[in-house]
């Protein structure tokens, strides 16, 4: 499979990435082979990744987008969903994070079961409802067609809309059903109903900007990639988004970003 790295920066949607632009650090998480890395994908590279393997530990994919002007950095840590290929994942992962994507497979009930699991190890991290978190239903494409109203398909072995909308409200989350594969439209299973990959990327990239201030003028660059810390100043009210340094910059009147 073609490295994250290497293809990350020739499929922006920005063509020249800005010296300085807000980075957003999202962690796509949920059990093995529900489409994390195929989503990630179909949004950093626009196309269906056709053959994957398990990830181990963390892949990594970024993606400049324009939302109202602004330039935002979108970077995607597709975690590895098998327990045995997360034994690498440190801590760090979890820092410093602007949002989750909790992802299951609408096909696959054990994987919309499974998203207590994945909710409970983001909160032993303090990664909480006070953190922007969407809920993601991948593999729409291979729900049954059916003439009738999608929130009311109750076909035997899937997760219904309807479920899901429950459990996205009960845990303070905003709901999509979308396919790596098969953008959805009219005449194909979901009917329409479902949304695109690149809808639900940047509606969290929209949400991101909206809840976060603007940075500092004079920040000091020492973040990540030569641009802004988004750690730092993207942050409006994550609890472990950033935090003090030891001590100040002599030359400058603003907390030097530690991360
Ligand atoms: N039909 C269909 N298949 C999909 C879709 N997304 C992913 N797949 C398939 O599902 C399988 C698993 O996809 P991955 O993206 O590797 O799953 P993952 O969640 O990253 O898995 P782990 O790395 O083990 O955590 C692959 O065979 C994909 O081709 C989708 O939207 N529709």
């Amino acid at each position: 499979m073609e490295s994250s790295l290497e293809f990350s920066n020739s499929f922006t949607s920005v063509s020249s990435p800005s010296a300085r632009c807000r980075i957003f650090k999202i962690i796509v998480i949920g059990d093995s082979g529900v489409g994390k890395t195929c989503l990630t994908y179909r949004f950093c590279a626009g196309e269906f990744l056709d053959r994957t393997e398990a990830t181990i530990g963390v892949d990594f994919r970024e993606r400049l987008v324009e939302v109202e002007g602004e330039k935002i950095k979108l970077q995607l840590w597709d975690t590895a969903g098998q327990e045995r290929f997360r034994k690498s994942m440190v801590q760090q992962y979890y820092r410093n994070v602007h949002a989750v994507l909790f992802i299951y497979d609408v096909t696959r009930p054990d994987s919309f079961r499974g998203l207590p699991a994945w909710i409970e190890e983001c909160r032993r991290y303090s990664l909480g409802q006070e953190i922007t978190r969407f809920l993601v239903g991948n593999k729409s494409d291979l729900r049954d067609t059916c003439s009738c109203d999608p929130s009311s398909i109750n076909v035997e072995g899937q997760v219904t809309r309807d479920q899901a909308q429950k459990f996205a409200a009960a845990h303070g989350m905003i709901l999509f059903e979308t396919s790596a594969k098969s953008p959805p439209g009219e005449g194909e299973p979901g009917g329409g109903h479902q949304d695109r990959v690149e809808d639900v990327f940047m509606a969290l990239a929209s949400r991101l900007k909206r809840q976060t201030r603007p940075p500092p003028p004079l920040l000091n660059n020492t973040g990540v990639s030569g641009s802004y810390c988004g750690s730092y100043c993207g942050s409006y009210t994550g609890t472990a988004s950033f935090r003090l340094p030891a001590k100040k910059n002599p030359h400058k009147d603003f907390w030097t970003c530690t991360c």
